[in-house]
């Protein structure tokens, strides 16, 4: 029994889901996405703290260490050398847990943060998947990529950033807050003189700092787009001789990244620097005030040197928050990126709509309009037609027509803008699109290939395709001599888009992937390019054998497929002008009759 299964819908795991949910819940606010994203691992993340806390203990402990220390020099008490060494020991202790504790800390941490990035990816190319056909040829597959790419990876830096540097500082400054406030409550409020300073500097640097984030990365995105099209275009490109002005063209587009890139570049290097020279400034401050107190007796030397410690640290978390703003912006920036497509409405929703089980493959236009809504006017105008099942229609036309729109609107790909497209009676708009499209395939005009084998290519996602259908379906599509004088046959490697094959060839193989596929309604865009008459008729031959039994429409360019057709439909002036067999538009000596005659 030959196996026509196919693989299953496309739908968000429960975690996918929950994270939709998160940037739905908080739009707009990226760094309340940011952190709800990681819900479900507040636990683990917990844990990870309480680690860091313990491995990062030591740098707490040392200045009061040091300070018994160098008061134990300076006062010289009895047992002078054992208390030295009991202090040692003690601060060796400490050291020594680090390795363990900050291993458990980075796993913990490390191992959330690359989760999510996972599932931050794996629900973009899920969504990637959802997205209106409309979605993906209005958006370049360039920025595509960087978002999941470039702009997940951001995300992941700042969650990383978050967790090493942001962890430490807060910590750092509680810490050492705690301290000096326990030993000294004029100290403290010095210390606290530093909060208002470094608040200061922050606002009045964010909003340029989050601007020219926002500059670079959507020139980054341009940058991407730019690329891809370039490579893609290489044959052309050299065909034409054109090598020069698509050169110069990225080198315009990479001179507005790179002074995009120094712009951003230099407006950090002068908030850091500022922040800095504020700080150091602080720190001769504090060092001047600990030092009179102690030339007053109010506090010891070893003090000094302890206050001096906990204050320079707490500068260096102040100005380390301040040099993470930049990388915080950036990464805040990248999770508005990625919420720009995961909350993208314009999805195909099939939740609720009819699923299909069988097709008999009746196709009735029912006065229907569709326009572009970029265009000025509408492609088609009040357009009715009936196909009955198993039978073949070619539309011919003139460029430009909307005989490619026809058909799209078939597939689901575009949805009729008045009007309705019943199929089987059922309206297009109620059926899930899913279930509706495993009954139909589609050979577009520009054959498809992946890298990977002839065979992967011609059964692409069907499982359990039999020996016994393979050798039917490949002597259909008149490929058996071409997989014969292969040496690995129908398992040959093909590369990149099948470049590796002619024209024609490509053209089988699609065919081909149709033909597996044993659908109720066949759509097939027919090649234009022009191949020589042993290709032409291999073709014609495989789509003879294709379009038997099943309802077919064929945007037609050569005459013997017109002449197969049971009926033709002449498309232009928004709609269908003639309609009939190709004997019946013969004989009308219209339009058909016209093109005919032109084409010979
Ligand atoms: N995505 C789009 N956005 C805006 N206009 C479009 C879009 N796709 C097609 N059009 C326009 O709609 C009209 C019909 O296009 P369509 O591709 O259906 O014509 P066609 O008859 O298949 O032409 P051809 O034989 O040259 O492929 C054309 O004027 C075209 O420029």
């Amino acid at each position: 029994m030959i196996d026509f299964t196919r693989p299953e819908d496309i739908d968000l795991d429960a975690s996918e889901k929950a994270l939709l949910e998160t940037f739905k819940r908080n739009e707009g606010n990226s760094l309340k996405i940011l952190l709800s994203i990681y819900k479900g691992y507040y636990g683990k993340l917990f844990l990870s703290i309480v680690f860091f806390a313990i491995k990062h203990s030591p740098v707490w402990v040392l200045p009061i260490v040091t300070a018994n220390i160098i008061n134990i020099a300076t006062e010289r008490p009895d047992n002078a050398g054992m208390k030295i060494l009991v202090n040692a020991l003690f601060m060796s202790f400490f050291m020594i847990q680090n390795i363990f504790t900050n291993y458990l800390h980075t796993w913990l941490y490390a191992k959330t943060v690359r989760s999510v990035e996972q599932e931050l990816r794996s629900s973009l190319v899920r969504k990637l998947q959802q997205l209106s056909i409309s979605y993906h040829n209005e958006m370049q597959s360039g920025r595509l990529q960087s978002k999941i790419m470039r702009d997940v990876e951001q995300i992941e830096t700042l969650s990383s950033q978050i967790f090493i540097s942001v962890l430490s500082i807060l910590l750092n400054i509680i810490v050492a807050f705690g301290v000096v406030i326990f030993k000294s409550l004029t100290v403290f409020l010095f210390f606290l003189a530093t909060i208002p300073v470094a608040v200061l500097l922050m606002v009045s640097f964010k909003s340029r700092i989050k601007q020219y984030n926002s500059d670079f990365r959507k020139e980054m995105e341009e940058t991407s787009v730019r690329v891809m099209e370039m490579v893609e275009l290489i044959p052309v490109t050299r065909a034409h001789a054109l090598e020069k002005q698509e050169t110069s063209k990225i080198d315009h587009q990479l001179s507005n990244v790179a002074q995009k890139g120094l712009k951003l570049d230099m407006i950090q290097t002068y908030f850091s620097s500022i922040s800095w020279v504020a700080f150091q400034l602080f720190q001769v401050l504090c060092l001047a005030f600990t030092g009179y107190l102690a030339s007053r007796g109010s506090i010891s030397v070893g003090e000094v040197v302890m206050y001096q410690t906990y204050f320079s640290s707490i500068v260096n978390q102040v100005s380390g928050i301040i040099t993470l703003l930049p990388i915080i912006s950036k990464g805040l920036e990248s999770v508005n990126s990625v919420g720009d497509i995961l909350l993208c409405h314009d999805v195909e929703d099939n939740r609720n709509k009819q699923k299909i089980q069988e097709l008999t493959g009746d196709i009735t236009f029912d006065h229907v309009a569709f326009q572009y809504y970029d265009a000025e006017s509408p492609v088609l105008k009040d357009v009715s037609f009936h196909i009955r099942p198993g039978e073949t229609v070619a539309f011919v036309g003139g460029s430009g027509a909307g005989k490619t729109t026809i058909l799209n609107l078939v597939i689901g790909f575009i949805k009729t803008t008045e009007g309705r497209i019943l199929i089987d009676g059922m309206d297009l708009n109620t059926l899930n699109l899913q279930s509706y499209r495993s009954h139909i395939a589609v050979v577009p005009q520009q054959s498809i290939l992946f890298s990977g084998t002839i065979r992967d290519n011609i059964t692409y996602g069907m499982n359990h395709i039999s020996d016994e259908l393979m050798n039917q379906v490949v002597k259909a599509a008149n490929l058996e001599e071409l997989i014969a004088s292969l040496p690995e046959g129908l398992d040959t490697q093909i590369t990149e888009h099948g470049n590796s094959l002619s024209g024609g060839q490509r053209q089988r193989i699609s065919i081909a992937r149709a033909f597996v596929r044993n659908p109720r309604i066949l759509i097939l865009d027919e090649a234009t390019s022009a191949l020589d008459t042993i290709s032409e008729k291999k073709i014609q031959e495989a789509i003879h054998n294709l379009v038997q039994n099943r309802t077919t429409l064929i945007v037609a360019h050569r005459l013997s497929t017109i002449r197969d057709a049971d009926r033709i439909a002449v498309v232009g002036n928004g709609g269908i002008k003639e309609f009939g067999t190709y004997e019946e538009l013969m004989a009308l000596k219209g339009e058909f009759y016209r093109l005919k005659n032109l084409q010979i």
